[in-house]
């Protein structure tokens, strides 16, 4: 068995000092990442560069030599390679054109038929497999199904995922049926990224906190443990991270109702909560807060020390509760990684 820090962690072994990785490490508050970016053109190009995405996935590793790798990509090439046309707007995010009809639902391809978009995301991943280092565990990812499923309903990014809340609303079945058509996609997605090379995979469902009662069950729960089974199915013993954020008092239990080795948890629950509500179940990743990233000093390391201590007793890898922000200080980072290595 591999003695990867992070794949000891998602066994269930408590280790004396947690492996750690953070959201978004590769990203913008790198000089060396915007430069690369700068090189491909745009983020997109970026994405299905395989070389330059492998090139700005080291980056981060050769800065702090963190424990996991994560694949460099987006959980929006999933529905652009079913289909959907994608694009970045500088300084806004990104649009995609809508799904809502179910003609459009029908128009999306089928789940065979997305590798040759994504052929390059699997080729990141094999380079990325040969050039990291050997303690070094690569992590695949792909959103979870209700997540991506609010940008294709709304056609970007919204506050409150108010237009897929009324398309679940007043049309169930196109609302489900784009669920069920994203969950066997995310299959397919996976799996290839696992036989390229991905050692972990992670479910990220951002908007899962705006799921309440039954909804989340169906939305969050189901999709999710329905990918985690598929995949453990047809490769045995592979670690999956599922990240349900903001699901508050959803958090219990998510683990043994989804089959996830790790919940990651977000910062607007405490370390303290999760470890004795969550982590009394298995690993758990998390929770500093990003904006210790951009404020830094005597209050990051002593965040960062209480993450330590109340994920101590139990499985836990250290990672921000969301993503590194792009005015981030690089050099927050470096004394992260130091206060959780040397104490
Ligand atoms: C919702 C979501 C998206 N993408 C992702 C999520 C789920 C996680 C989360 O909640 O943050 C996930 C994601 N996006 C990216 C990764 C790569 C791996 C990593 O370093 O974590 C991962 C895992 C790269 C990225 N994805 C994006 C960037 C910034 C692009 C740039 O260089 O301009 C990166 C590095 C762009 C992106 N992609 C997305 C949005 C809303 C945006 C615009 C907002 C922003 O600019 O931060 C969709």
């Amino acid at each position: 068995m591999s003695d990867k820090t992070i794949l000891r962690a998602l066994r269930g072994e408590v280790l004396p000092t947690p492996p750690v990785w953070m959201m978004r490490q590769a990203g913008r508050y790198l000089p060396e990442y915007r430069a690369t970016r700068a090189q491909a053109g745009d983020f997109l190009s970026l994405c299905y560069n395989s070389e330059l995405a492998a090139e700005v996935t080291l980056q981060p590793i050769r800065r702090y030599g963190f424990d996991a790798a994560i694949l460099f990509a987006d959980i929006l090439l999933l529905p652009q390679a079913l289909g959907v046309d994608l694009w970045f707007e500088t300084g806004e995010g990104p649009r995609m054109s809508t799904t809502t009809t179910p003609a459009e639902l029908a128009a999306l391809k089928g789940r065979d038929d997305i590798h040759d978009t994504l052929a390059p995301i699997y080729e990141t991943v094999r380079i990325l497999r040969r050039e990291l280092p050997s303690e070094t565990t690569l992590i695949g990812f792909a959103g979870a199904p209700w997540t991506v499923a609010t940008y294709m309903i709304a056609g970007r990014g919204t506050r409150d995922q108010g237009p897929a809340h009324a398309l679940k609303a007043t049309d169930r079945a196109t609302f489900a049926g784009i669920i069920d058509r994203l969950t066997e996609a995310t299959i397919e997605y996976l799996a290839k990224q696992v036989e390229a090379g991905a050692e972990v995979v992670k479910l990220f469902d951002s908007w899962a906190g705006s799921l309440k009662g039954q909804d989340f069950e169906d939305f969050a729960v189901a999709p999710t443990a329905r990918i985690i089974a598929e995949l453990k199915a047809r490769f045995p013993g592979l670690p999956v991270i599922a990240f349900p954020r903001e699901a508050g008092e959803g958090y219990v239990g998510f683990a043994k109702k989804t089959g996830a080795d790790c919940v990651a948890i977000d910062n607007s629950v405490s370390a303290e909560w999760a470890a004795a509500n969550v982590q009394k179940d298995g690993c758990v990743q998390g929770n500093l807060d990003p904006r210790h990233m951009v404020t830094g000093g005597d209050a990051l390391v002593e965040a960062t020390r209480a993450v330590v201590r109340a994920f101590s007793k139990g499985p836990h890898i250290f990672n921000l509760g969301h993503g590194i922000t792009p005015d981030a200080d690089p050099e927050n980072v470096a004394l992260m990684v130091e206060t959780i290595r040397k104490g």
